[in-house]
C-alpha cells in the first residue's frame, strides 16, 4: 500500500495542497490565493467557485508530483471554519456568495436574540456565544435574505468548506465532520447531532444540513485524478493544528497566529464548561467518541500586520516588522488594540473598533509596528488569564501559523506569558494534523498517538523578561483595551 497522504488545507487567504510521507516529512506543496470580497464595511465573502477551482488545480498538482492517482493512500481535508457555502445539489452551483467566518452582518440579529435570552441555552448546548462568527445566524441571514435559496427547495444543499469540498470531490456525497459542525451553533456538542431547538432557532433549512461524521474513515472517493483516492480525515484548521501540535493529553495547548490567532487546550473527553466567555468545542471525534476543547479566538492577528503593509504602507514585507521591533528598546509608550473588526475572546465586543494610544513626539514607525506584535502577546496574555480562570493552566504553549516564523514576536510570546513557548521546525502544523487523521483513517496509524511521531523537530523559547517590565506593559494595555471595550 501507497504511504503518500495528500492534504487539502482551504485557509482564509490561500488554499494549498501537500503531500506528507507516513514519517511526516513534506514531500510537495502548491497553493494559491484567494480572492477577499469585502461589499461593505464588515461583510466578508468569498467565491466557493473560485476556492473549488484553485482548490482543484493545487490537488491536480500534487497528484502529479506523487506520480498519479494511485501512488497516494488517502486524502485529508482541513478548513477555515464557520464559512458557509450554499449550492444546488443538482448542478453542484453556489447559489450565493460564501459568507466568511469574519463577516459582521448578524450583528443586529445576534444582539436581538441575546436580547431574547436565548445565549444561555445556545452556550449550554453548543459551547459557543451569540456572536456572529458562528454559521447559525449566517445561514438564518442568507435563508431571509437571498430568495434563490428557498427557491431551490429540495436542491440547496448547506455546509462548511469541508462539506463543499467533499461534494465536489465526491461528485455528491454531502457530509461534514464533528469538528466543523461544532463551529455552526447548530450541533450540540454533547451528543455530536443537529439540534432541532437551534435549528429552530437561527431558522436553518434541516434537509439541506449535511450528515455529520468522524474526523478519520473512509468517506468516500474521488475519481477525478484519475485512479480513485480514499477521502480518510477531516476537520476544521484549529482543530487540526492542534492535532498536528500533538495536543492530545488534556492540558496540551497550542497557539495558532494566521489571519487570527487561535488557541486550543485539549480537553479530554468530559465537555468544558467556560465561565470566562471561552469557547467549547470539539477537538476530534473518532469511533463516535468526542475528545473537547476550550478555545480562545482572537480574530485579528496576522491580518493587523497585513494592514500595516497595505493600508498604512508602514512596512514592505510582513518580515520587516521583526526588524522593526528589534531597532527601539521598548514600545515608548505605544499600544495599538487590534479590533478592527471587534474583538473576540474574552471580551466579544462585535461593535469595539481598534486604537493606537500613547502616542508622543518619542513615537516612530518602528514603535508602531512593534506595539503591533506586542499586541498578539498581550491578547494572548488575556487568554491564558481566561482559561486559567476556567481552570485550564496552560503548562507550555506550541505555537504555529505564518506569524510565528517572527522569533521577536515567538520571544515575546515566552516573555509575557511567562511560559516556555515550544515551535515546531516544520510550521505547518495545521496540514500534519489532516494528514494524521488521514492516515488514521485509512488504516496507516492505528490511532493519533502512533499518528503523532509525524511531529518533527522542536524550538523552544524560554521567558526571559524581569516581572516589572511585564506588569508595566500588562498595565499599559489594560488601560489601552479599557478604553475601546465597554465591559472592560
Ligand atoms: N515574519 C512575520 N512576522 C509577522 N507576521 C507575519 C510574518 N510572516 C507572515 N506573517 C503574517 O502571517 C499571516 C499568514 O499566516 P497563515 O498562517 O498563512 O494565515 P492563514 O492560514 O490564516 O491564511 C499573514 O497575515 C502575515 O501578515
Ligand atoms: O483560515 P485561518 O487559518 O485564518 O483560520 C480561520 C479559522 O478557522 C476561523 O475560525
Amino acid at each position: 500500500m501507497s504511504e503518500t497522504l495528500l492534504v487539502i488545507d482551504e485557509g482564509t487567504t490561500s488554499t494549498r495542497a501537500m503531500l506528507f510521507a507516513a514519517d511526516g516529512k513534506c514531500i510537495g506543496s502548491q497553493a494559491a490565493e484567494l480572492t477577499q470580497h469585502y461589499p461593505a464595511p464588515g461583510l466578508v465573502e468569498h467565491d466557493a467557485a473560485e476556492i473549488w477551482d484553485r482548490t482543484f488545480d493545487c490537488t491536480k498538482a500534487m497528484v502529479e508530483k506523487a506520480g498519479g492517482a494511485d501512488k497516494i493512500a488517502a486524502i485529508g481535508i482541513t478548513n477555515q471554519r464557520e464559512t458557509i457555502v450554499f449550492w444546488d445539489k443538482t448542478t453542484g452551483e453556489p447559489l450565493t456568495p460564501a459568507i466568511v467566518w469574519q463577516d459582521r452582518r448578524t450583528a443586529q440579529m445576534c444582539r436581538d436574540l441575546k436580547a431574547a435570552g436565548h445565549e444561555p441555552t445556545v452556550q449550554a448546548r453548543t459551547g459557543l456565544l451569540l456572536d456572529p462568527y458562528f454559521s447559525g445566524s449566517k445561514i438564518g441571514w442568507a435563508m431571509a435574505n437571498w430568495p434563490q435559496l428557498k427557491e431551490a427547495g429540495d436542491r440547496l444543499a448547506v455546509g462548511t468548506i469541508d462539506s463543499w469540498l467533499v461534494f465536489k470531490l465526491t461528485g455528491g456525497l454531502h457530509v461534514t465532520d464533528a469538528t466543523n459542525a461544532s463551529r455552526t451553533a447548530l450541533m450540540a456538542i454533547g451528543s455530536g447531532h443537529w439540534d432541532d431547538g437551534l435549528i429552530d432557532l437561527f431558522d436553518a433549512p434541516r434537509a439541506a444540513l449535511p450528515e455529520i461524521v468522524d474526523c478519520a474513515g473512509k468517506y468516500g472517493e474521488t475519481t477525478l485524478f484519475g485512479a480513485p483516492i480514499p477521502i480518510c480525515g477531516m476537520a476544521g484548521d484549529q482543530q487540526a493544528a492542534t492535532i498536528g501540535q500533538a495536543c492530545l493529553d488534556p492540558g496540551d495547548t497550542k497557539a495558532t497566529f494566521g489571519t487570527g490567532a487561535f488557541v486550543l487546550t485539549q480537553y479530554g473527553a468530559k465537555q468544558p464548561t467556560s465561565k470566562n466567555r471561552l469557547l467549547a468545542t470539539i477537538a476530534w471525534q473518532l469511533g463516535g467518541r468526542r475528545a473537547y476543547a476550550l478555545e480562545g479566538s482572537v480574530f485579528v492577528a496576522g491580518s493587523l500586520i497585513q494592514w500595516l503593509r497595505d493600508s498604512l504602507k508602514l512596512i514592505a514585507t510582513a518580515q520587516d516588522t521583526e526588524g522593526l521591533a528589534r531597532s527601539v528598546a521598548d514600545n515608548a509608550g505605544v499600544y495599538l488594540v487590534p479590533a478592527l473588526s471587534g474583538l473576540g475572546a474574552p471580551w466579544w465586543e462585535a461593535e469595539a473598533r481598534g486604537s493606537i494610544s500613547g502616542l508622543s513626539f518619542t513615537a516612530t514607525r518602528a514603535h508602531v509596528v512593534r506595539a503591533a506584535l506586542e499586541a498578539m502577546a498581550h491578547q494572548a496574555h488575556d487568554l491564558k488569564t481566561a482559561f486559567a480562570a476556567d481552570g485550564a493552566d496552560w503548562k507550555t504553549l506550541r505555537i504555529d501559523g505564518g506569524m510565528v516564523a517572527n522569533d521577536w514576536m515567538a520571544q515575546d510570546l515566552a516573555d509575557m506569558l511567562d511560559l516556555a513557548v515550544e515551535r515546531p521546525a516544520f510550521a505547518e502544523t495545521t496540514a500534519l494534523g489532516a494528514a494524521m487523521l488521514a492516515g488514521v483513517g485509512c488504516g496507516l496509524f492505528k490511532d493519533l498517538q502512533a499518528a503523532s511521531a509525524m511531529r518533527g523537530e522542536i524550538a523552544t523559547f524560554e521567558p526571559d523578561m524581569m516581572d516589572d517590565t511585564r506588569q508595566t506593559r500588562l498595565n499599559g494595555w489594560e488601560n489601552a483595551v479599557k478604553s475601546v471595550v465597554a465591559s472592560a
